[in-house]
């Protein structure tokens, strides 16, 4: 049965498809992955530097707010970064620090100092150029790792989570913020969804990371799923039309979190992948 399937989906390096019956569960799991990849890092580098996104993935993030990772995570060693932002304040209700704050950082003890915000008070411009610039200083000394594949930071885990239409970060489809390949952050005013304004990390950035983990829920998402994940999949024409299928670690490993409804899509899959099996 495996020999037949894995005939019908072609495999792809070091990625991995789970799929959960409920968003409790999908929380307890994802608890339990970010809570391994974080004592891996502080355990190989003494820091775990992890970025986070907007979104829903953000109500997935509970879990870890309580027993047993409140208490038995490292959590002194944890550095907070953004993948992206969006263009308003602080306290604005579009905003990702805003959602991330209120329903994951004010909840667990990490040190302020290690939460490196995107700039709220310039313009996109200016905050894309100092987010970078503290990110070069950070890997300068390591608490971001580097990549000697790309040169590039190498982040403990990026946390990313797929909008319906296939982006990731604030990384539109057919956007030319796909084609970068030099700058690490990088600002947009011409989002198709808004605010216009944001900032978000690059796909060199994104792609150089040790673990990535995308987070899918929903039904509106099952089709960019399948035409993200699945080789066999009729489109998309170029890969720019849908970013999440440019998301593949140079040397890093992949980690899909998907709902059942997310993951209706995938038909060849879904008969072979039950929870936690790897393709
Ligand atoms: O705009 C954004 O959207 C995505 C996905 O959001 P969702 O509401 O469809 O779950 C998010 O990952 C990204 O960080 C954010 O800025």
């Amino acid at each position: 049965m495996e020999r037949e399937i894995s005939a019908l989906y072609e495999p792809k390096r070091n990625n991995e498809i789970r799929i959960f019956e409920s968003s409790d569960e999908m929380s307890t799991d994802l608890a339990e992955y970010i809570s391994q990849v974080s004592e891996i890092s502080v355990k190989e580098r003494g820091y775990f530097a992890i970025a986070l996104s907007g979104g829903s993935l953000v109500s997935f993030l509970g879990k870890l707010c309580e027993a047993p990772y409140n208490k038995t995570l490292d959590w002194s060693k944890w550095y907070i970064f953004w993948s992206d932002e969006r263009a308003v304040a602080k306290n604005h209700a579009e905003s990702n620090y805003k959602l991330t704050k209120e329903g994951f950082l004010s909840k667990v003890p990490i040190l302020n100092g290690h939460v490196y915000s995107i700039n709220d008070n310039a313009t996109v411009e200016d905050a894309a150029t100092d987010y970078e610039f503290v990110i070069r200083q950070l890997v300068k000394v390591r608490t971001i790792g580097v990549s000697e594949s790309t040169d590039c930071p190498k982040f403990d885990l990026i946390l990313l989570d797929m909008g319906s239409d296939g982006h990731v970060a604030s990384l539109f489809c057919n956007h030319p913020a796909l084609e970068l390949k030099d700058d690490w952050v990088t600002y947009i005013t011409d989002s198709p969804q808004p605010p216009p304004e944001r900032i978000t990390f690059t796909l060199p950035v994104i792609n150089s990371a040790s673990n990535i983990a995308i987070v899918a829920t929903g039904d509106n998402k099952s089709e960019s799923v399948h035409l993200a994940i699945s080789d066999n999949a009729d489109g998309p024409d170029s890969p720019s039309s849908l970013p999440a299928r440019m998301v593949q670690p140079t040397d890093g490993k992949l980690v899909w979190f998907l709902d059942k409804a997310a993951a209706s899509s995938l038909e060849a899959e879904k008969d072979a992948f039950e929870q936690h099996r790897e393709y």
